[in-house]
């Protein structure tokens, strides 16, 4: 028997061909595989968008801020509970939905942007993001901004995006002329800039509405799926924020209002569905859907408590928002898919890192929140 022989787990009678034939074989298939990791990591096509290429580009933009998400860096742990009042029941089979049904809630508000000691503002997107824990270990995920609209229809414009309103160190501000051509070649982000700067900056957390953006499928216990949008509308009503509060220089102004309302008692938002008619957008979270679709109210998300990031609390969920019970499943926006990959490695690389406690913590330590 030859070393080829022992090597490949040939026969010791097989012929010399057909033991080159079987060398062949597995050459193939090793390559094949090798292959098909490269096409993965995106080597073989050095100009694919790849999630490592994204999160590299937050990287380039932000700085290096080990341990950190690297978007929505700056946040707060929440918590609370979600009630369902069953008017979701026909639209969805997930038992969420079911009248009275409460479902524990933990959550994060956070400000979006890749930079954890960024002084609060009120322009700053804010976000919350909920991991609702469903019987026999389901779970339901979902990541919401206050905002009408998302800027960028996919993912490769999103990747554009982050370079073109890259602040100039000179200003502080974006350079002009970059978002100008960034706008010329997709008008569909310069309609969606104008909804969002259109829209009405609220006090803070309590009273912000905050949307899925992206379209979902609410599926029915017959089968049926409906195109869906969700947002939670706070029962607090909605202030606009006065100009002396846009003036407020402590840093975490907006968090510390809402570590000081949570003491006070928990805060409520509507989980409020709107339901999305034949030819309305699902792929294309810059549209919005017109006003007049019909919504449903199927729920209430209570918050109670506030707890500063830490091992093992928000800081280490991923908050992907294909994460489905069954009865939600996910749209054809190609932003879901690119999400999802982007926020695993983020999530891969912040777990491997030292990192520094959070600015929101920092405020804790100091005796005068939480
Ligand atoms: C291609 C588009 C997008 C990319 C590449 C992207 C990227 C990211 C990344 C890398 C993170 C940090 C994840 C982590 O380390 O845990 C993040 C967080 C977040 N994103 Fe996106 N995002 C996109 C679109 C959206 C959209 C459409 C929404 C809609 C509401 C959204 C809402 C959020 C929220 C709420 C968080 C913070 C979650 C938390 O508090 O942990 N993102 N995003």
């Amino acid at each position: 028997m030859t070393l080829l022989h022992r090597l490949t787990g040939a026969p010791p009678g097989m012929s010399p061909r057909a033991l080159m034939l079987r060398v062949s074989a597995i050459g193939a298939l090793l390559a094949g595989t090798a292959g098909a990791f490269a096409a993965a990591g995106g080597w073989l096509s050095p100009g694919a968008l790849t999630p490592a290429r994204i999160v590299d580009r937050f990287e380039q933009v932000n700085g290096p801020h080990p341990g950190f998400r690297r978007n929505h860096a700056k946040g707060l742990c929440v918590a609370g509970a979600f009630a369902g009042n069953g008017a979701g029941v026909a639209l969805s089979k997930s038992g969420v939905f079911a009248a009275g049904r409460v479902t524990p809630v933990e959550g994060r508000v956070a400000l979006a942007g890749g930079q954890p000691y960024a002084a609060d503002a009120g322009t700053t997107v804010r976000s919350l993001a909920l991991r609702f824990r469903l019987p026999d270990r389901e779970e339901w995920r979902t990541g919401l901004n206050a905002l009408p609209v998302f800027p960028v229809r996919t993912p490769e414009a999103f990747y554009e995006q982050l370079l073109a309103a890259k602040p100039d160190p000179a200003t502080g501000r974006p350079d002009p002329e970059r978002m100008k051509a960034f706008f010329a070649a997709h008008p569909e982000s310069a309609k969606a800039a104008s909804l969002i700067k259109a829209r009405t900056i609220t006090a803070g957390f309590a009273d912000s509405t905050f949307r899925s953006l992206n379209a979902f499928r609410f599926v029915a216990a017959d089968g049926r799926a409906t195109p869906v949008r969700w947002a939670f509308v706070p029962e607090r009503p909605a202030v606009q924020e006065a100009a002396a509060q846009a003036a407020r220089k402590d840093k975490n102004n907006l968090f510390d209002d809402l570590i000081a309302q949570l003491r006070q008692g928990p805060l409520r938002w509507h989980l409020v569905v709107m339901i999305g008619r034949a030819g309305d957008a699902t792929a294309d979270a810059t549209l919005p859907w017109p006003s007049d679709r019909e919504s449903v109210d199927v729920g209430t998300l209570t918050l109670s408590d506030a707890t500063p990031e830490e091992a093992g609390n928000c800081r280490d969920v991923n908050f992907d928002p294909l994460v489905l019970p069954d009865g939600i499943a996910p749209s054809d926006d190609p932003l879901l898919s690119a999400r999802s990959a982007a926020y695993a490695r983020s999530f891969t690389r912040r777990a491997g890192e030292e990192t520094s406690p959070s600015a929101v913590a920092a405020t804790a330590d100091r005796g005068d929140a939480l």
